[in-house]
């Protein structure tokens, strides 16, 4: 099987890949939205994509491009634990780091930290950790240091100057898997933690009581909802969708009368997976 993912070599998103398939081929793409249209067009079977982390929240581009660009199937979910280290070119003899490089996510993991040893560094936000971690190994002469895990760290040849800089800890980072097809996931490591299944929903307009209505249709068929989440349908300010994860697997009788009930309200109703989600330990993780 081929597995596209957020590469290059060394980002979270290859480690969450490796995961949850023992084997395979993996295949890098430089951005989230290449990773989807990579699946659409067939050049891979699936793709992995970071969707949630636990200090930043959402993976906004992600949820944006599934659900305008390219409406896939979610067949897969993983929460990877996430370190971040501050990195440098052992090659670099500047003693002052001007610029601090990669992912807007990770930088934000490490505001605190950024804020209280270097309020002087510029930001530069790059596609991820690994290409920042790039970057740094192909510019020696720069002032400049990469936030980014251990394996880009090994991989690009980098002095780790301060390690463990996120925010907070217990910092996690889910994943999901985008595929055309159904496939069975063929898990190295990593624990099976829940079912889920998620749906995008619409309110018919915007009216006093209408998510309350919504989220009843739920709450007296006993459905335990993981996840409420809006985003802007981008058809003008104040319209909005819900994303809503629903513990448990699609079953023929709660799901079903769920989404009747809701389309019955005037709502729009979509099933964007319904998969089983994985929980790596740092112990197992790897690239
Ligand atoms: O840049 C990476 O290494 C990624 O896999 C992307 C990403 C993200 O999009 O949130 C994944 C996990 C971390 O939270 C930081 C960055």
């Amino acid at each position: 099987m081929r597995i596209g993912f957020l590469g290059p070599k060394g980002t979270f998103t290859e480690m969450a890949a490796r995961g949850l398939f023992e084997q395979g081929e993996f295949v890098s793409y430089r951005t989230i939205p290449s990773c989807m249209d990579a699946v659409s067009a067939e050049e891979v079977e699936v793709a992995v994509v970071p969707i949630e982390n636990a200090i930043e929240g959402s993976v906004n581009l992600t949820l944006d491009y599934l659900i305008h660009k390219q409406r896939l199937p979610i067949v897969g979910g993983i929460t990877v634990p996430i370190e971040q280290h501050f990195l440098v070119n052992q090659k670099n003899s500047s003693e002052k780091i001007e610029k601090v490089v990669s992912h807007p996510h990770a930088i934000a993991q490490c505001h605190e930290f950024l804020q209280k040893y270097y309020p002087d560094a510029e930001w530069e936000y790059m596609n991820s950790t690994g290409a920042a971690a790039s970057f740094v190994k192909d510019n020696p002469g720069l002032p400049i240091a990469a936030i980014a895990n251990e394996i880009a760290a090994s991989e690009y040849e980098l002095t780790t100057l301060h390690a463990n800089i996120h925010d907070f800890a217990n910092n996690r980072t889910s994943f999901v898997v985008l595929s055309k097809k159904p496939i069975m996931l063929s898990c190295n490591g990593p624990t099976h933690t829940e079912d889920k299944t998620t749906l995008m929903v619409t309110l018919p307009s915007d009216y006093s009581g209408a998510l309350h209505q919504v989220l009843s249709a739920f709450a007296w068929r006993k459905l335990n909802l993981t996840k409420i989440e809006s985003r802007p349908t981008k058809t003008g300010l104040g319209n909005y969708f819900f994303l809503i994860d629903v513990e448990g697997v699609m079953d023929d009788v709660l799901i079903p009368g769920v989404t009747s009930e809701l389309k019955a309200l005037g709502c729009g109703v979509e099933i964007l997976g319904s998969y089983p989600c994985y929980t790596l330990e740092k112990s197992k993780a790897k690239a």
